[in-house]
């Protein structure tokens, strides 16, 4: 199946902003939100690799559309709902997250894929055996939407090239969208249709990966490594200013408090969002779809 970008989005993220809440469930005063005006548009099929450095903020990004942060619900729409106010999107499975953390859904399909030896003991088993059984379990259901934080770290060479042979024929043959981010690049190369760049929670590019190879002669990770050493470049560059004109070298942020994904706690805080947003036009869909936004550190 073709990807179809003139359906109606699957994931769109409209200037989302934010911020981790303090102990009182709002920002900290003095806070900056830590994902700032972020928008992005998904469509049926689009597999979605989501890059940037440590501490950028994809896991964050990815938690807030699988539901597990509270955020106003224009801002962030998976099939059309909001994914923290509408728990059926994930309790059906439409919506899939698969991250750091252990999942409880039985199901059957990734069995085939990764292979999954029904006579593992989980006590007894290697971490890569376990991550295996972990995905596999998530991904049992047909996903319409998935979001994978990371996943295929523990995977041997084999079980991640299979997995990734699923998950894009999930994509191309049944419409699902994926949004996958990773530090890992290896067989990757032509497995994304787009990609997503992301820098201090500000959306710095996002192409479709056809763009990207006219744009850059350079493999995919090098390309992403290009840009991320640009942006640690700029970051030394302007601290180095700052030092210079007497400032702090590095700008102080305030923090909120750690606090837990669980949507049962996150519904009985207050709504800690509500930061001026200004517009990115973000999108990736159709061909005019290769957007810069206004905070690039991507100069040419
Ligand atoms: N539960 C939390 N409470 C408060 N701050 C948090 C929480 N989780 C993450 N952060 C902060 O948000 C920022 C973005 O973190 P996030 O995990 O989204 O980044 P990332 O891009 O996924 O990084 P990595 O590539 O290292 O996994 C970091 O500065 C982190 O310290």
């Amino acid at each position: 199946m073709a990807v179809k970008e003139n359906s109606n989005p699957t994931v769109g993220i409209n200037n989302l902003s934010f911020t981790y809440p303090g102990i009182d469930g709002h920002p900290p005063p003095g806070s900056t939100p830590l994902i700032h005006d972020f928008s992005l548009t998904l469509h049926p099929g689009n597999r979605c690799l989501l890059v940037g450095s440590n501490g950028a903020g994809k896991t964050t990004i990815l938690k807030i559309l699988g539901g597990k942060h509270m955020v106003e619900p224009h801002m962030v729409r998976v099939l059309g709902r909001s994914a923290f106010h509408d728990t059926a999107l994930t309790s059906s499975g439409d919506l899939c997250y698969l991250g750091g953390e252990w999942r409880r859904d039985v199901a059957f399909a990734g069995f085939e894929v990764l292979d999954v030896d029904l006579s593992w003991r989980l006590h007894k088993v290697s971490d890569g055996q376990r991550r295996r059984v972990q995905i596999c379990m998530g991904l049992l259901k047909p996903f319409k939407v998935l979001l994978l934080d990371e996943i295929t770290v523990d995977l041997d060479v084999l079980a991640r090239a299979d997995l990734l042979k699923f998950l894009r024929k999930e994509c191309e043959e049944r419409g699902a969208t994926i949004i996958y981010a990773t530090h890992i690049f290896d067989g990757l190369e032509d497995w994304p249709s787009h990609i997503v760049y992301v820098a201090h929670g500000k959306l710095q590019l996002a192409m479709p990966m056809d763009k990207v190879k006219e744009t850059s002669n350079l493999s995919l990770m090098r390309t992403v490594e290009q840009w991320l050493r640009k942006e640690r470049d700029e970051a030394r560059k302007r601290r180095k200013e700052r030092k210079a004109n007497g400032l702090p070298e590095f700008e102080k942020h305030v923090d909120g408090s750690r606090v837990t994904g669980d949507p049962a706690l996150a519904a009985a805080r207050a709504l800690n969002n509500g930061w001026a947003a200004g517009r990115l036009n973000s999108t990736i869909a159709g061909e005019e779809n290769f957007v810069f936004s206004s905070n690039r550190v991507l100069r040419q």
